[in-house]
């Protein structure tokens, strides 16, 4: 019998997610034993300031991959929205399971919900892509930046001088505390959520052909076409963290995938949005980054980026 050693993030929610995990493969092949190691990784470490200025989403997988391709793990269970678009070389995505909740959600004082709070009120969010949909709903709100785990946010909000936080609902599902805190689902008409968001992504080396095998069995077909969507548009955009990035897509009743996405500009004045629908992942990612692009999005990431360089 083999034993499959899964690398973690030591975070309540990594933990969860990938004890989730292993009980659902325990499930469809009891032949596999399992092993957690726990793995601290840059983007746990380094808590003092906005993700994008430190290097972005890679910071929380890179440790992992390196033990992956080292072989001290096997496989590891990450969001998928914490994925670069590109994978190192010799590692793949073995398995997209079913994705919960993509939404994000409002947690506020009170429960006050968005239209109702207080101009003025401060809300905490590290994301950009947050921060702009927010003020493009509400530009009388303000922003403040908050960084820390799912739990040190939620104590944050009793703590400090929030009003209320943004936080995504699939982490709060998966803790099983969305009932009880969140005050409000944001729909993407008002928040588009990021790449990737309440999906989970398995990663291995792409030559592990026995727990290919294994992770085939825990993917969800419909989740995967429209994560890979949303994984095309992200590459074909290329911008980073430092520019406002959303994409979510679904798969409708007659197989097609519907794809939402969004570029802003940081404060959310400018905002270039659209929904594409076809049946090929990569084709209609790029077409939407194609069209964005065309509408004048490149324009905008270039003059944030030079923005943030000071040039
Ligand atoms: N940025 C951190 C992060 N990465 C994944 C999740 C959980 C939700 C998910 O799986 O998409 C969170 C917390 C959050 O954004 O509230």
């Amino acid at each position: 019998m083999r034993k499959i050693i899964v690398g973690s993030r030591r975070s309540k929610l990594a933990l969860t997610q990938t004890n989730w995990v292993i009980e659902q493969l325990k499930k469809l092949d009891p032949r596999y034993d399992f092993e957690v190691k726990e793995i601290v990784t840059k983007g746990d470490k380094i808590l003092d300031v906005t993700l994008s200025k430190v290097g972005g989403k890679g910071l929380f997988v890179k440790e992992i991959e390196q033990a992956m391709l080292n072989k001290e793990i096997d496989m590891a269970v990450h969001s998928m929205k914490d994925m670069p678009a590109v994978l190192p070389e010799g590692l793949t995505i073995g398995c997209v399971p079913f994705r919960e909740d993509h939404r994000d959600a409002l947690i506020s004082r009170g429960h006050v919900k968005l239209k109702d709070l207080n101009s003025g009120a401060i809300i905490g969010t590290s994301s950009l892509r947050r921060s702009a949909q927010i003020l493009a709903a509400r530009p009388d709100l303000e922003i403040k930046w908050i960084r820390g785990n799912v739990d040190t946010r939620l104590a944050k909000l009793e703590t400090e001088e929030y009003d209320a936080i943004i936080l995504a609902a699939a982490g709060l599902s998966r803790l099983g505390w969305a009932s009880d805190v969140v005050t409000e689902y944001l729909d993407t008409d008002v928040c588009i959520p990021a790449v990737g968001q309440g999906a989970l992504s398995i990663e291995c080396r792409e030559d592990d052909q026995e727990l290919l095998a294994l992770l085939e069995k825990l993917t969800d077909k419909k989740t995967e076409r429209a994560v890979r969507a949303e994984r095309a548009f992200l590459q074909k955009m290329e911008g980073g963290c430092q520019v406002p990035i959303a994409g979510y897509a679904y798969v409708d009743e007659n197989d097609d995938i519907v794809l939402n996405v969004l570029v802003a500009s940081p404060e959310g004045q400018e905002i270039f949005k659209e929904e594409l629908r076809g049946q090929n992942p990569e084709e209609l990612g790029v077409q939407a980054a194609n069209l964005l692009i065309e509408k004048g999005a490149k324009d905008l990431i270039e003059r944030v980026k030079r923005e943030l360089e000071g040039i």
